[in-house]
């Protein structure tokens, strides 16, 4: 440091520092890498010896603590031993971290903040700690001149090392929760949720309540117990113990009623946000443009509504109450525990990461060998599936031998494989009981010493027994759960996605006038389904047409020609890229999306039946029609009949997409009564069939999205254009079909 201050260069005291450690390797590993070091790559051969480092950084770091203490009880030094204690751990961890950093061979994860975070503590627990029982007023000498001793140091380690374990466990338990994504974080959803929740404060604080309530009625049997073991070993008046006894049932089933109620509320009041959110995100996706229904596949979209937002609320209803219980548990028993003996408490801590880590080891192997029998599994499926789907190839063949050889062979694997699988999972429970049973064991050693020295009573022993049984669990068990809520609170950013979607569609116009004669035009009209305006995407390519009112229009054309998609321009649907839709020489987007939809009216070939009754499916968008306008309507589709005939009459369920396509009959009819209602309104009619074009009193033909000639059935023959061309190879087409039927009719 010295060197640098005086405007030495970093770097040449590095090296400086470097050819010291080097040359102290090569006389601590002898020859094994003596002659390595020769060689010009240095740095190379330093990385190669990184198993050792950690080993080298201790042994400094230990000399560097007994160089301390020679100075600490120096006669020439005789500086404050609160000084020293603090001075002493900024040099130790000066050090470590200007090793960490400057020699190569350290491993990379001593720079990182776990390294420095393991350094932090390794120096800076013990001052930290003296200082805190000086402030409380409790002795410090001992501490104050022993802090050097061997065995501080490895208290210190020991320390260090169950501090890591800490931080593995817990950042290990943080990355199982979802990683941040460019949308909205956890907070922002969280914000919402919550949002949700603000009209049930009060349920909220009341289930709070009952948490804390219930959570402390639990601690009353390890605490009870404890008691009467001491009156038991005390000889005390039976009085006092059967007082014991009734608190202690008081409380508990004082604890289990409020759980109930807890649950209860709790449970009602998660159905009741689940409920609201699910219908909000139902008229969200609603509300959306047509274009997004044809990009989101419809099962994306009920998955949304109903998987999605269910997970979402099981995992709050379910683990986020589980978190409330085992948080209000912990801290309770923290409490208590603290209370009976901080120094069990701090052994108990120190214990729990080897509890956690040593079983989360074979787990990890337990769970890759499950998922190599699950592999192997589905290989020998794969054989069984294949010999099965092709057993005329392995017949014809005569390999039904081989077959059952390759079948044995792979059943082999997973054999060996279930072997291996069963002692990892043998091993797993081992390495739990083992545990769990060593940290009681040392509990109960330790305990059982304080008992003898007299620091705790035989009952407190064993009501800290009991509280720590719950306790091990409680924590697992709130860093188990905390991840799965913020995984489902970040589950829940999808279903904000659709909340937040703004509908890409012009809000609705204000229009709606009394009388309305129907006159259509097209003008200009350019679309694309993908929103895209050059020409090779283009489904209608500068359309212009006209459809008058008390006219039948006819729109014909080859398949996808663009018919169907004029109707859905007009239904608005989709917006044109260019040109404008008038209706009465009003742009049709200065409509009320409502009127527009009551005033045009579609006739589908193949339209769709709502699994409702056969008069909800009539009267569907339009309930307050009466029964006499349904039964008109019936009777111009000519279904009033059939209707009718059928069990219930109109109230007959017409069931999930029933047969309703129009025959060649209803189609006829249907036909029949549009050219009736044509005085009153505007007709456009789209077929294939050449034959109701005829009927039109105007036609026009669109050809690859462009319209080709417009006139009437007589004009356009006449032209002898694409029309008289359709309608021709049309006639050509039913006659071949009738001469086929009639050659068919003979040979049968
Ligand atoms: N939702 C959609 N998304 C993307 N492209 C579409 C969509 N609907 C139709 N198209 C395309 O637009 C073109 C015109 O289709 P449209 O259904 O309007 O033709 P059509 O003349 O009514 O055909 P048909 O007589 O076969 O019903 C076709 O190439 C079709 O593939």
């Amino acid at each position: 440091m010295w060197a640098v201050g005086r405007g030495f260069p970093l770097n040449k005291s590095v090296s400086f520092f470097q050819r010291y450690l080097q040359i102290y390797i090569s006389k601590t590993t002898k020859g094994l890498c003596r002659t390595s070091l020769i060689n010009s790559n240095r740095t190379s051969v330093m990385r190669k010896m990184s198993p050792f480092v950690p080993l080298l950084c201790v042994c400094l770091d230990v000399c560097a603590v007994h160089a301390l203490r020679l100075a600490h009880f120096s006669l020439l030094l005789r500086t404050p031993p609160f000084l020293t204690l603090w001075a002493g751990a900024l040099i130790r961890a000066s050090l470590l971290v200007f090793l960490a950093f400057t020699f190569p061979g350290c491993p990379p994860w001593t720079r990182s903040s776990r390294g420095l975070q393991s350094v932090g503590v390794l120096c800076f627990h013990f001052p930290v700690y003296v200082a805190l029982v000086w402030l409380l007023g409790g002795s410090v000498v001992e501490e104050l001149w022993g802090w050097h001793s061997w065995e501080r140091i490895f208290q210190g380690y020991a320390v260090t090392a169950v501090a890591l374990l800490y931080f593995i466990k817990a950042s290990s338990a943080w990355s199982k929760a979802p990683p941040k994504t460019s949308g909205p974080d956890t907070r922002a959803s969280l914000n919402r949720l919550l949002g949700y929740m603000r009209p049930y404060l009060g349920r909220f604080v009341f289930v709070l309540a009952l948490v804390i309530l219930s959570s402390y009625g639990e601690m009353a049997i390890p605490k009870y117990t404890g008691r009467m073991t001491d009156w038991i070993i005390d000889d005390e008046s039976p009085e006092a113990f059967s007082q014991a006894i009734t608190i202690m049932t008081l409380m508990t089933v004082g604890s289990a009623f409020f759980e109930f109620v807890c649950d209860l509320v709790y449970n009602i009041t998660m159905s009741l946000i689940h409920t609201s959110v699910q219908a909000a995100v139902f008229q969200a996706v609603l509300r959306q443009e047509i274009a997004f229904f044809d990009a989101t596949p419809t099962g994306v979209l009920v998955s949304r509504i109903t998987t999605d937002t269910n997970d979402m609320s099981e995992a709050l209803s379910e683990e986020l109450s589980l978190l409330m219980w085992y948080t209000g548990r912990f801290a309770f028993l923290l409490f208590f525990m603290v209370s009976q003996s901080w120094k069990m408490t701090l052994l108990t801590c120190m214990g729990l990461p080897i509890i956690w880590v040593i079983p989360e080891l074979t787990g990890h192997f337990h769970q890759i060998t499950a998922k190599k029998v699950q592999e192997s599994l589905a290989k020998a499926n794969q054989v069984a599936t294949e010999t099965f789907s092709c057993m005329k190839t392995v017949r014809s063949f005569a390999n039904e031998d081989g077959e059952t050889e390759k079948y044995r062979k792979r059943l082999e694997e997973t054999y060996s494989l279930n072997k291996r699988e069963a002692a990892a999972y043998a091993a797993t429970t081992w390495a739990n009981s083992i545990t769990t049973l060593a940290l009681k064991v040392c509990i109960l050693y330790y305990g059982g010493t304080l008992v003898t020295r007299g620091a705790v009573s035989s009952g407190d022993l064993v009501s800290f027994v009991l509280y720590e049984l719950q306790f091990t669990s409680a924590v697992e068990s709130v860093m188990r759960y905390y991840p799965e809520v913020k995984k489902a609170i970040g589950a829940s950013e999808k279903i904000f996605e659709y909340l937040d979607r703004k509908p890409q569609k012009p809000p609705s116009g204000t229009l709606e006038p009394e009388v309305l004669t129907g006159h259509i035009q097209f003008k200009n009209v350019s679309f694309s389904y993908s929103g895209k305006s050059d020409e090779s995407g283009l489904v209608l390519k500068d359309v212009s047409l006209e459809i008058k009112p008390g006219q039948i229009t006819a729109l014909v054309g080859l398949n996808r020609s663009g018919k169907t998609t004029c109707v859905k321009l007009l239904e608005r649907f989709y917006q044109p890229q260019s040109g404008e839709i008038l209706l009465d020489g009003k742009a049709l987007h200065s409509y009320k999306d409502e009127f527009l939809h009551e005033k045009i009216a579609v006739v589908s070939q193949d339209c769709v039946l709502f699994a409702r009754s056969v008069r909800e499916n009539i009267k569907y968008g339009y309930e307050q029609a009466s029964d006499e306008e349904m039964f008109t309507a019936a009777k111009q589709a000519s279904a009033h009949q059939f209707i009718e005939k059928l069990p219930k009459g109109y109230d007959t369920d017409a069931g999930e997409r029933g047969g309703s396509d129009l025959d060649v009959e209803n189609e006829h009819q249907v036909r029949q009564t549009l050219m009736s209602l044509k005085k009153n309104c505007s007709v456009l009619t789209i077929s294939n069939k050449m034959s109701v074009a005829k009927e039109a009193d105007r036609i026009v033909v669109l050809d690859c999205g462009e319209v080709k000639e417009v006139g009437s059935h007589q004009e356009l023959m006449e032209r002898g254009g694409l029309y008289a061309t359709l309608v021709e190879k049309q006639e050509q087409g039913i006659s071949r079909q009738e001469e086929e039927n009639a050659e068919e009719e003979k040979t049968a």
